[in-house]
């Protein structure tokens, strides 16, 4: 136990206190994680179903990327992309070789809402077009660039006309005739979330996102899928744009990518790379040898442990056990994979706490009706029985 633990309001007060403010912050000081368990300051354990916003996949602190971060750190964790490094490219061959086909280039940076504006400035360039379609209930990241594709107007209001709110056209996810009024030869991208994570957990019809895909091409746009959340195993499938058949011009991705590094990417056809300036974007740390260490593990080890079917089978057999649960409080459950809602007939906060505090489970909101769950692919059915078990408690 070290000394925090006797101090339990120490680091609470500390972060607290010096906090930009933005965030509503939990009462408690989480200090380590393994698998799909983390533990309190006070060597109080939870089962983790947020995994930091679906970051940590594979787990807290998978052996072989916390060995491969090890070592990177006493070889080389600094070196900008203007210089190749042996384990960016290891990296950029693992990823390209698990990415839909064509989508052979890549601009590796550190956050989604930088894929987001990576993704936004080489789709003007790759169409000598500026207007863009997003979709309703659609997130895209906070950066004033990606706030543009992100529908919810509390995020987007205090900031004005900072936010390009005019060139983007946002239409109802589903809706095929929005769609196909709103894409037109003005168009550079239509941008969607293949399951719509923050929006309330809803993931695309075939239908909806075949067409996306169609018009697109008839008009000269781009498909830009935002896997950021659904990215890396989350649905069942590495890439959630494989159940659906489709192929996008572009591709975010970030959360998962690089076994719980801030890493991030967006790719990309040639012919989209192909168009941009040399020198028309950057950053400092993308691509950084420590994270891409991490990337190397994380993605060989997904595909070593099935990390995708894992998703899959725990996935199905979870929503199974939600949906067995006899509560009038429930609407529906639903979701792909391991990306999980249960939207309620009321309020979700009240149980999201309870299931902290009451039952030592730690799960997530989408929209203020749904509970979301994005447990770790590495949860074991015993774990996913007790989750069940306490959400069936809290909502009685
Ligand atoms: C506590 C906190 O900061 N939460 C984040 C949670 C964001 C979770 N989603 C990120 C995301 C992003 C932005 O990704 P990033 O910049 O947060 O890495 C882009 N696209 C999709 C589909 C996404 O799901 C937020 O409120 O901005």
């Amino acid at each position: 136990m070290t000394g925090n633990e006797q101090n339990p309001s120490k680091w609470l007060a500390a972060e607290k206190k010096y906090d930009s403010g933005v965030y509503n912050k939990h009462d408690v000081v989480m200090v380590r994680g393994q698998g799909a368990t983390v533990w309190d300051e006070n060597g109080r354990s939870y089962i983790d179903c947020v995994v930091g916003y679906g970051v940590a996949t594979l787990g807290h602190s998978h052996p072989d990327v916390v060995k491969a971060v090890q070592e990177q750190a006493g070889k080389l964790m600094v070196m900008p992309q203007t210089v190749p490094n042996d384990k960016r490219a290891e990296f950029l061959q693992e990823l390209v070789g698990v990415l839909p086909q064509g989508l052979d280039r890549v601009f590796l940076c550190n956050s989604g809402t930088e894929a987001m504006e990576a993704a936004k400035k080489f789709a003007i360039t790759a169409t000598g077009r500026s207007r863009f379609v997003s979709m309703k209930r659609g997130f895209s990241g906070r950066s004033l660039g990606a706030l543009s594709f992100t529908w919810e107007p509390k995020y987007r209001e205090p900031f004005g006309d900072a936010v390009d709110n005019k060139s983007v056209d946002f239409v109802t996810y589903g809706n095929l005739d929005e769609l196909r009024a709103a894409v037109t030869e003005q168009t550079a991208a239509v941008i969607m979330e293949p399951v719509q994570g923050e929006g309330g957990v809803r993931p695309a019809s075939a239908e909806f996102i075949q067409e996306a895909r169609r018009i697109t091409r008839e008009k000269g746009a781009l498909l830009i899928l935002d896997e950021i959340q659904t990215g890396f195993c989350r649905t069942g499938k590495m890439f959630a744009c494989e159940h659906f058949g489709v192929i996008p011009d572009g591709m975010t991705l970030a959360k998962a990518i690089a076994g719980g590094t801030p890493t991030a990417a967006f790719a990309m056809m040639s012919e989209v790379a192909d168009r941009m300036p040399a020198g028309g974007h950057g950053t400092t740390f993308g691509g950084n040898p420590l994270s891409m260490a991490a990337g190397v593990a994380s993605l060989r080890a997904m595909k070593r442990e099935g990390l995708a079917e894992q998703a899959r089978e725990k996935g199905a057999y979870m929503m199974d056990k939600l949906r067995a649960i006899q509560s009038p409080k429930i609407r529906e459950v639903r979701g792909l994979g391991l990306m999980i809602g249960v939207e309620l007939k009321e309020k979700s906060a009240p149980y999201i706490h309870a299931m902290e505090h009451d039952e030592g489970v730690l799960c997530l909101a989408a929209t203020p009706l749904v509970v979301r769950f994005l447990p770790p692919a590495v949860i074991s059915k015993e774990q996913i029985d007790q989750v069940v078990a306490a959400f069936e408690r809290v909502l009685n």
